[in-house]
């Protein structure tokens, strides 16, 4: 009878799918297991039988469990109540199943059995539970048929492809009709990455036009991923840059161009450097100007702009205000859309100079402010507003061997390294995305709203330098002028366009913006100096007039540029740098003495006797500025050693904030006019005046 109930304990022990709740279960395992031991110790069974018997309903019992899908947690309890009810059996038979050591465990075993088995049973439970609740929150998401359709294709090429489990927790379509996105939870806790390095073949399974893409990001937590597939592609198209040049701030984004989703880009440069790479011919002189434009729209931004290249990006912002081709609508003279422009290098250094200067002092002169603030970052507002300089192919300054452009670098990366509390940034232009450009620690740091078009251009583009950890993206998706590749901190790196930017958008955007410049303020523009103050002076500006169309302009005849009514208070009001720089003027004719400028014919003081007698040089209708006449009177003092138009334009610079292309055109007079003599070659090259080169 006890035999056949051993042999026939296979109800509980080989009926494997038999249902068992805690107590049952236990209850079973454990009887089981006394019965076991008390007739094969009776029976003289070896007790290695019974190991056997335990390890057989471990296994089988893991086998149905798996065929009913339970949970990895309940295989291993049942598992292991089999090897513990078999190990004791095997025990009690050989000790005695009777002692009161061997039924005092076995109790214990019962115990802990059930407890598992509860514990086991209510994770089923709970497991269960979720399964259903998720299936009706799939329900209750109702789906559209299409869109299940989209889920359950995704879900499969994302199982085919990148062999990972998701679940689909979303799908929307966007409103432009150029694609959808994903809302994914990647199982066993993989993250968006491991689909995003994927993306070109799930593009290309997925059939996508050419410049569509699939492109994983990370979801609302890290178990989330987001795939935007576009299906149309955008990116061809041209995007006008929007007719509302309504006020922006850098605190809050300015807009660059537009995703594929027709989502808006936004850069905030407060913190962030910029670097826009663009080969010729991309549609990099666009972007800037697109960039510039959201600068004269920014409410608290002055735009300083280098540009080697004759200044060309820049100039469209300066020349309508220079010519006054723009009409302010209460007559007033309307402000260019940038605030300084340089295309040389003096002026470059001027700036930079100028721009380390104001840091520095912000930084001792705002102490206070930051201390109100409890911030270490200065609050920048239309009061104090923050400087961005725009370098166009300032990465190629960066790594250049020129000792000139070497000195720029090292300037533009002092600005980058210790300017960003103190409201300085810099967006940088790069004709390709090289390792020297990228290699330098100071961009990777510092500048991490990184624009990369292509136009379809190969040579140079290293996306995965440019968008480090982004994967998938390729030169080839956007084969489009102004279309690439862009990435902020806050935007992860995906195709965009930028908006194309005409001309007359240039001029309208000049128009609309000119009340709206901040004015530098105080402690910046004392600390900016007479560089700053006299950065549209005729003599520095002289360049831009060379790009003027028409020199038949009724203000075209003077040297001074119609900027100089900026010059005028506005309203009664004298701004900071206007009143500097009528002091400044007034310093100069009281030391000199000098003749006026020909554009304020007031100034008409007599020479100050103190002052360097210069009026031997009147009277000579080309020295007509004060630097000029300083220019020529430093060249008299040189003597027969002569001197160049470096060392010319350095005396100058402090006072006049004079650049050596100016000395240099004003000797190239001298000569021509037997002013000046050249002696030497070359480097060697000196100017000498013609009293000394004519004396012995
Ligand atoms: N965002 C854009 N959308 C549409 N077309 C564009 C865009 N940007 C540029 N283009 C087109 O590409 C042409 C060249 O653009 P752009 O002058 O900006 O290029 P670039 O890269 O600066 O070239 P280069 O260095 O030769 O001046 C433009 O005349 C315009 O037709």
């Amino acid at each position: 009878m006890s035999t056949a109930t051993a042999n026939n304990s296979s109800g509980p022990v080989l009926d494997w799918a038999a249902g068992h709740g805690p107590v049952t279960g236990a209850l079973s395992a454990t009887t089981g297991a006394f019965a076991i031991a008390t007739t094969g110790a009776a029976t003289s069974m070896p007790p290695g039988w019974v190991l056997a018997v335990g390890a057989a309903g471990a296994v089988g019992h893991t086998v149905v469990g798996l065929r009913v899908r339970n949970a990895g947690r309940t295989l291993a309890t049942r598992a292991a109540s089999w090897l513990i009810g078999a190990g004791w059996t095997t025990w009690a038979m050989t000790t005695g199943p009777l002692t009161w050591a061997a039924l005092g465990s076995l109790a214990t075993i019962g115990v802990g059995i059930g407890a598992a088995a509860r514990s086991a049973a209510l994770y089923e439970e709970a497991r269960e539970d979720e399964a259903i609740a998720a299936e009706q929150r799939q329900i209750a998401a109702e789906l559209s048929a299409e869109r299940r359709a989209i889920a359950a294709e995704w879900v499969d090429r994302i199982q085919r492809i990148c062999h990972i489990t998701v679940r689909v927790l979303g799908v929307e379509k966007w409103e432009t009709g150029a694609g959808y996105s994903l809302d994914l939870e990647p199982q066993g806790g993989i993250t968006y990455d491991r689909i995003a390095q994927h993306s070109v073949q799930l593009s290309a399974d997925a059939r996508l036009p050419h410049g569509c893409t699939a492109t994983a990001s990370p979801g609302i937590h890290q178990g989330r991923t987001i795939l935007d597939v576009t299906t149309v592609n955008v990116l061809q198209a041209d995007c006008p840059y929007p007719d509302d040049y309504g006020p922006l701030s850098v605190l809050t984004g300015l807009p660059w161009g537009v995703r594929t989703n027709a989502d808006i880009v936004r850069a905030y440069l407060r913190e962030q450097c910029a670097l826009v790479v663009g080969p010729t011919g991309s549609g990099k002189t666009n972007m800037v100007h697109t960039i510039l434009a959201g600068f004269a729209r920014a409410e608290d931004v002055l735009t300083w702009v280098i540009d080697l290249n004759a200044g060309s990006a820049g100039l469209p912002w300066v020349l309508p205000a220079l010519n006054g081709d723009i009409e302010h609508k209460d007559d007033k003279p309307v402000r260019p859309g940038i605030d300084w422009l340089a295309a040389s290098y003096e002026e470059a250094m001027l700036m930079l100079d100028a721009a380390l200067a104001v840091g520095l002092h912000r930084k001792k002169a705002y102490q206070d402010l930051l201390a109100k603030a409890n911030t270490d970052l200065l609050p920048i507002s239309a009061r104090i507003p923050q400087i961005i300089l725009v370098i166009d192919e300032g990465a190629e300054i960066l790594v250049s061997t020129d000792r000139q452009m070497k000195e720029l670098a090292k300037k533009i990366l002092e600005v980058i390294r210790m300017l960003r509390a103190m409201g300085i940034r810099t967006v940088l232009t790069a004709l390709g995305a090289t390792g020297s450009v990228l290699g330098n620690l100071m961009i990777r740091r510092e500048g991490k709203v990184r624009v990369a078009l292509t136009g379809g251009e190969t040579e140079g583009m290293d996306l995965g330098k440019m968008f480090p950890g982004r994967r998938g993206l390729r030169v080839e998706q956007a084969p489009y002028k102004g279309a690439g590749f862009m990435g902020t901190p806050e935007s992860p790196a995906g195709l965009f366009k930028a908006w194309r930017i005409l001309p007359n958008q240039i001029r309208e955007i000049t128009a609309a913006t000119s009340d709206r410049h901040p004015r530098l303020d105080d402690v910046s523009a004392k600390a900016a100096g007479p560089a700053y103050a006299r950065r549209w002076d005729a003599e520095r500006t002289a360049w831009m007039r060379d790009h003027t169309p028409s020199n038949d302009h009724p203000d075209s005849g003077t040297p001074g540029l119609r900027l100089s009514a900026l010059n005028a208070p506005e309203n009664g009001q004298v701004s900071p740098e206007d009143e500097m720089l009528r002091r400044f003027r007034a310093e100069i004719d009281a030391q000199f003495g000098t003749a006026p400028e020909p554009r304020t014919p007031t100034t008409d003081a007599p020479p100050a006797s103190g002052g360097l007698n210069l009026s031997a040089l009147r009277g000579q209708p080309e020295q007509d500025s004060p630097a000029q006449q300083a220019a020529l009177a430093a060249l008299l003092a040189a003597g027969r050693d002569g001197t160049g138009a470096s060392a010319i334009a350095r005396a100058l610079a402090d006072q006049y904030g004079t650049t050596r292309q100016t000395v240099v055109g004003w000797l190239k007079t001298w000569v021509q006019d037997g002013t000046a003599v050249r002696v030497g070659e070359g480097t060697k090259a000196r100017y000498v005046h013609r009293s000394h080169a004519s004396g012995d």
